[in-house]
């Protein structure tokens, strides 16, 4: 049994955070674990409220994982302040994990913020040279590099920028994109670019997809599939968890965590092109 450890925050809604990675790990057959960071009070229309956790406690949690069970991959998600950053980087560092997917969580969809701005920093100081992968959606990526994002070219020099920081590799998240017929994403492991390219659909129900799409990757990475195959599979995962939406909730509903293993599971898969 591969083992898969999500170091996030709690969405009370169901639709991103801890549940949406644990719900993932569970679909694609890796045993989860989580650490929480922080309690959101939160639903499909937005976040209520946010109560982080004490840096120690975060700590702890990581501690209890990696003392007794171990995992064979991490992932990373809201991580709210910059003491439970550096409490992260240094526990990751401890137990000489690798594989490490950082999904730099900064701010949900709704607009409410998941990242103080003075941890931003220490996410690229402390944590992003200890990723094996980082998975930045378009604005994240613009707060990472200090850059605007438009083109393909300017997504290929962020990829550099932020290979740079030390990531191994990035995948650039595409469903922010003004592209009304696909949603692409960009991947770079510092010598390649590989497009992952699937139909966009239009959907309001989209809550949760990266936190969706970063765990499907890291239960890939447990699973030991290499990187491209990972993202690939996730690339399936979260294509079809949005088409077969849930229509849950009064705004931005969630995904649909069981519905590749449901409907998509062995149906072929979205291009990749070099
Ligand atoms: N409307 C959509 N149709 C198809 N894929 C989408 C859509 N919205 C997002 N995705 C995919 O979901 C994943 C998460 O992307 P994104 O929404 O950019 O992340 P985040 O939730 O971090 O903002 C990516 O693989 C992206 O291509
Ligand atoms: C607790 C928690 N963690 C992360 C997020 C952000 O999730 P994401 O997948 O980026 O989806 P949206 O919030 O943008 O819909 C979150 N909302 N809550």
């Amino acid at each position: 049994m591969k083992k898969a450890l999500t170091i996030a925050g709690s969405d009370s809604g169901g639709g991103a955070g801890i549940q949406a990675d644990l719900k993932t790990f569970s679909e694609l057959g890796v045993y989860g674990m989580s650490a929480l960071t922080a309690v959101t009070a939160q639903n499909t229309l937005g976040v209520q409220a946010v109560f982080p956790m004490e840096p120690a406690a975060v700590a702890k949690q990581i501690d209890s994982i990696g003392s007794d069970i171990g995992t064979d991959a991490v992932k990373t998600g809201m991580l709210f302040s910059a003491d439970i950053i550096e409490a992260v980087a240094e526990k990751i560092k401890h137990y000489q994990w690798e594989k490490v997917v950082v999904d730099p969580v900064m701010i949900a969809k709704g607009g409410a913020s998941l990242l103080q701005k003075q941890a931003i920093a220490s996410l690229k100081r402390y944590l992003l040279p200890l990723s094996m992968i980082v998975t930045p959606n378009i604005p994240e990526a613009e707060v990472l590099t200090e850059r605007a994002i438009r083109t393909m070219e300017d997504k290929k020099a962020a990829a550099e920028r932020i290979i740079k920081l030390g990531a191994k590799h990035v995948i650039l998240k595409g469903g922010h994109d003004e592209n009304p017929e696909e949603s692409e994403d960009l991947l770079y492991d510092g010598h390649t670019f590989t497009l992952f390219q699937s139909k966009r659909i239009q959907t309001k129900n989209t809550h949760g997809t990266g936190c969706t799409f970063s765990a499907a990757l890291t239960a890939g990475l447990a699973q030991g599939l290499p990187v491209n195959h990972a993202v690939s599979r996730a690339k399936d995962f979260i294509q079809a968890a949005i088409q077969y939406d849930l229509g849950i909730g009064n705004g931005h509903g969630p995904t649909n965590h069981w519905a590749y293993r449901e409907y998509a599971l062995n149906k072929g898969s979205v291009n990749a092109q070099g």
